[in-house]
């Protein structure tokens, strides 16, 4: 099993790096928590982008053009976006230097247009990105972070487009053109390219797709077999931004409702603190092999087998032994055995006809609980409640770092749907990808069975310190309870210069700190040199003992499908800690020049 390293930093702090997330989920149905802004005691699953409560607001005010962006009080890290918001002089209201009766030149609209995006940049932050990219909002690293921001602004201009004054329409026009060029831009440096896209056998899924268009759904997607990816949706048309891939009604939502409608239902219920997500999971159990099911068509074109971490076998535990995702699959489980064990064989015994044990046993609700974790949305109906579903058809969307659809999770109250909007253009023939949340490697790989091909940028490695103290707690960091502190893949920096090395700033400000109390970066002496060589040999240290705990690299080309994705985890760990030693090793090489240079 992984152990956390711990080392001594100098003034006898010490920290260890390790996982954050240990702690039991309480219900079957519910995944690890994941990193950006979320509670590490809430481990729910949520799908859910963004709630759309949160929009920019366009005003016109005689000749100038001023927008107000809005950075909504009950944002969890208000603070510090308020804080960066001001130290780099963004106003939420922004006099535009352009006038509504003159056309502007395109320099000024490309000003503008720069200077909003890096404002919906970051009001758009998550914990991860305000933690890495706190310092310079000019640039990007999460294509996803990055579109949400895009459209973010995009519905604002749609919204100032569809007022009653039409001034500065053109004006508006221009930007919602240029934003919809960047939006392009971003797609285009993560076009996926399908290995393979066959209709091998897609009869079930047709039969699916039919049963769900002929209750009321519609679509623009058609479902194929992907390489290393089971099925997949593929655009059958040209969709832009704005366009709806899917539309289900809720009529073919599977929700809690269900259960109500069981003789499941009145069993259940006598059950202290069991969740509305447990009962539909064993609803599910049973009624995948109820033949006059009306959902049978759905249930049908689920695989026999999920392949997620948590069907590892003893051979690809092994091979992760040294990483921490090892415990957490142990941990989750664990968790769900004992889930299990405080069911049945209980309720199969009192009541055999409700809960049949050949139904019940820990092989089908392991499968269960992967169905849920992997399959399963959360969605706000219109009574206001948020529900785990199951969703025909919507199941088929895979997970991209780069998705075409961001922003989903609500009922349309209108149509009683739930639509899939596009939040970049997809081509005829293209794979459509969803965004399944903000989650890391482990993550995916523990819940959904897979690793995704591109950089992952919430990949991120967290920190826990023990005797050391943030200065800003104010800020609401500390308030958060996700990792005070974290490294990832230095690549993602734009910064490799002395004094950041690739490396977060909070981080080597609190080890700088640590290393000596009157540390300034304002001033460049020897003793702050001699601080920043401890800092940095420190670090190396910690993350040489994290790279030699994984041992010497795995080969094994006829490995089995645990073994193999458990390898690729382990290189992928590598490459991260890889790029963090050489980070370290060449700031150290730099402080002992500049070092020279003072002492000479
Ligand atoms: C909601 S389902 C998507 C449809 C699924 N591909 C299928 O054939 O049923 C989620 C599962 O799809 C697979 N998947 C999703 N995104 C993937 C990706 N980017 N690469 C590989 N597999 C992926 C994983 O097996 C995951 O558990």
């Amino acid at each position: 099993m992984g152990q956390e390293p711990t080392i001594n930093l100098p003034s006898s702090s010490s920290f260890s790096a390790g996982r954050v997330r240990s702690s039991p989920v309480t219900l079957a149905a519910q995944g690890f928590a994941n990193y950006a802004g979320k509670k590490k005691s809430d481990y729910k699953r949520i799908l859910i982008s963004r709630i759309a409560d949160e929009c920019m607001i366009c005003q016109e005010n005689d000749d100038d053009v001023v927008l107000v962006l809005e950075l909504p009080q009950n944002d969890p890290l208000f603070m510090r976006k308020k804080k960066l918001l001001d130290d780099k002089g963004f106003a939420l209201k922004i006099h535009a230097p352009l006038k509504c009766s003159s056309v502007p030149t395109l320099d000024q609209l490309n000003d503008f247009s720069n200077r909003l995006i890096q404002q919906a940049r970051i009001i758009n932050y998550d914990e991860v990105e305000i933690y890495f990219n706190g310092d310079s909002a000019s640039d990007y690293s999460n294509p996803r972070n990055e579109l949400q921001a895009l459209n973010y602004l995009l519905e604002a201009i749609d919204n100032s487009l569809s007022g009653d004054k039409h001034m500065m329409k053109n004006i508006m026009q221009n930007l919602r053109d240029e934003i919809v060029d960047r939006i392009h831009k971003v797609g285009s440096r993560f076009g996926e390219e399908l290995e393979f896209v066959g209709c091998s056998n897609t009869d079930k899924e047709k039969c699916l797709l039919d049963w769900s268009v002929n209750n009321g759904a519609r679509t623009n997607l058609d479902i194929a077999y992907i390489e290393g990816a089971g099925r997949g949706a593929i655009a059958t048309q040209d969709l832009k931004v704005g366009d709806i891939a899917l539309e289900i009604p809720v009529s073919i939502i599977i929700s809690e409702e269900l259960v109500h409608e069981s003789n499941l239902f009145h069993v259940l219920n006598e059950i202290n603190g069991i969740s509305t997500e447990t009962m539909l999971l064993l609803w599910c159990m049973r009624e995948k092999y109820n033949k006059n099911s009306r959902f049978i068509l759905f249930f049908e074109t689920l695989p026999e087998k999920f392949n997620t971490g948590l069907s590892f076998g003893v051979d690809a535990l092994v091979t992760l032994d040294g990483t921490l995702l090892l415990e957490e699959i142990l941990q989750a489980k664990e968790h769900l055995r004992v889930q299990y064990e405080e069911l049945f064989p209980a309720l199969s015994d009192l009541h055999p006809d409700v809960f049949p044990p050949d139904l019940y046993t820990w092989e089908h609700f392991l499968w269960a609980c992967e169905l849920f974790y992997s399959n399963s949305m959360k969605v706000f109906f219109t009574d206001g409640k948020l529900r785990t579903c199951l969703i025909p058809v919507a199941g088929f969307l895979n997970h991209s770092v780069c998705p075409h659809v961001l922003r989903y999770g609500r009922i349309e109250a209108s149509t009683h749907t739930l639509r899939f909007p596009l939040s970049r253009a997809c081509h005829a023939g293209e794979q459509c990808f969803l965004a399944y949340g903000k989650f890391s490697s482990s993550h995916l790989l523990t819940f959904y069975g897979f690793l995704p091909q591109e950089d992952n940028p919430y990949d991120v490695i967290p920190l826990e310190f023990d005797n050391l103290k943030d200065e800003d707690c104010e800020d609401g960091r500390i308030a958060t309870e996700v990792p005070t502190h974290m490294v990832r893949g230095t690549w993602y920096s734009k910064d490799h210069g002395i004094f950041q090395y690739g490396l977060p700033s909070p981080l080597l400000d609190i080890l700088r700190r640590a290393g000596n109390p009157n540390w300034q970066s304002s001033v460049i002496t020897k003793e702050i040199l001699e601080t920043e060589l401890i800092v940095l040999r420190d670090l190396k240290c910690t993350f040489q003992d994290m790279m030699d705990a994984l041992g010497d690299e795995n080969v094994d080309d006829r490995a089995s499908w645990d073994v193999k994705l458990a390898i690729e985890y382990k290189n992928l760990q590598r490459r991260i800690l890889s790029s963090i030693l050489t980070s370290c090793g060449t700031g150290f090489e730099l402080v002992e020049c500049e070092l020279l240079k003072c002492t000479s």
